[in-house]
């Protein structure tokens, strides 16, 4: 299976209309890839808080259409990256005008195959944090070589959504992100971490530049089941291809296999 990730500059200098087409004919070359990955919030950039109402757009707005066109046109799998989502009101969302961080996968038809809200939204108690609604769903996406669980940026901190994705079957765990260039060391080890205690691969795709006065980290990652970076980009603007063997995955659980002996539902410390 081979996965290109698109590590996509986001500067300030660049208009979101120039960075859609440029994301769109970089999806566009990489047809053949079973898989194709843009980062979070690629067009406003992760950090952008005060861009997020502005730009934000409805689930089929501007880059669900392009990024359709772009997955049909190269007949790949495409996950999307994420972007502002304004819901529409009575979905579920606290209020008229909620925005999500949600992520697009489509199929190599162009249908959308899987839409995931953020679930841990960064930023404590400014930012996303408060500018934007949490999803509540894990989401699983059946690829024909194999399942992918998603996540997004800061939710590789939390090491129990993957490992519900990994109940729900995920093999593959896809992260698009905005990581920031000052806590790059977390990045690497946690994408590790994430690998490691799940026996899976993660492909973990981040932007490059610099958008709100924050360096982005670059450095998208593919590690494998046994905790092995099989590919890792620089600092800069990179399609990061790598090829591998979703049936490690199986073949490391059986060989090594310590997710069966977890232990579930510990009692609480007595005092
Ligand atoms: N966009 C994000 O979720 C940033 C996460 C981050 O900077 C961190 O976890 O550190």
């Amino acid at each position: 299976m081979r996965a290109s990730l698109i590590q996509i500059a986001v500067d300030e200098g660049e208009s979101i209309a120039s960075r859609r087409r440029r994301a769109a004919s970089l999806v566009r070359e990489q047809a053949g890839a079973d898989l194709v990955v843009l980062p979070e919030l690629w067009t406003t950039g992760a950090f952008a808080y005060e861009d997020f109402g502005r730009e934000a757009e409805p689930l089929q707005g501007p880059t669900y259409e392009a990024m359709a066109k772009a997955a049909a046109d190269a007949g790949v799998w495409l996950h999307a990256g994420s972007i502002p989502e304004r819901a529409p009101s009575g979905d579920g969302a606290t209020g008229e005008g909620t925005l999500y961080n949600t992520s697009l996968v489509f199929s190599p038809s162009g249908e959308l195959a899987a839409a995931y809200r953020k679930i841990h939204r960064f930023g404590f108690d400014k930012g996303e944090a408060v500018l934007m609604g949490a999803g509540r769903d894990l989401v699983t996406v059946r690829h024909p070589r194999t399942t992918l669980g998603l996540g997004t940026c800061y939710d590789l901190r939390f090491p129990e959504l993957f490992r519900g994705l990994v109940d729900a079957g995920a093999e593959v765990l896809v992260l698009p992100a905005g990581w920031p260039e000052r806590r790059r060391a977390h990045w690497t080890l946690l994408a590790q971490a994430r690998a490691v205690e799940n026996q899976a691969f993660v492909l973990a795709c981040g932007t490059a530049g610099t958008h709100a006065g924050v360096p982005q980290a670059g450095h998208s990652i593919a590690v494998d089941p046994w905790g092995e970076v099989l590919a890792e980009a620089g600092p800069g603007e990179e399609v990061l291809t790598v090829d591998f063997d979703p049936a490690r995955v199986a073949a490391t659980r059986e060989q090594f296999p310590a997710l069966k002996d977890r232990v579930l539902g510990l009692a609480p410390p007595t005092r």
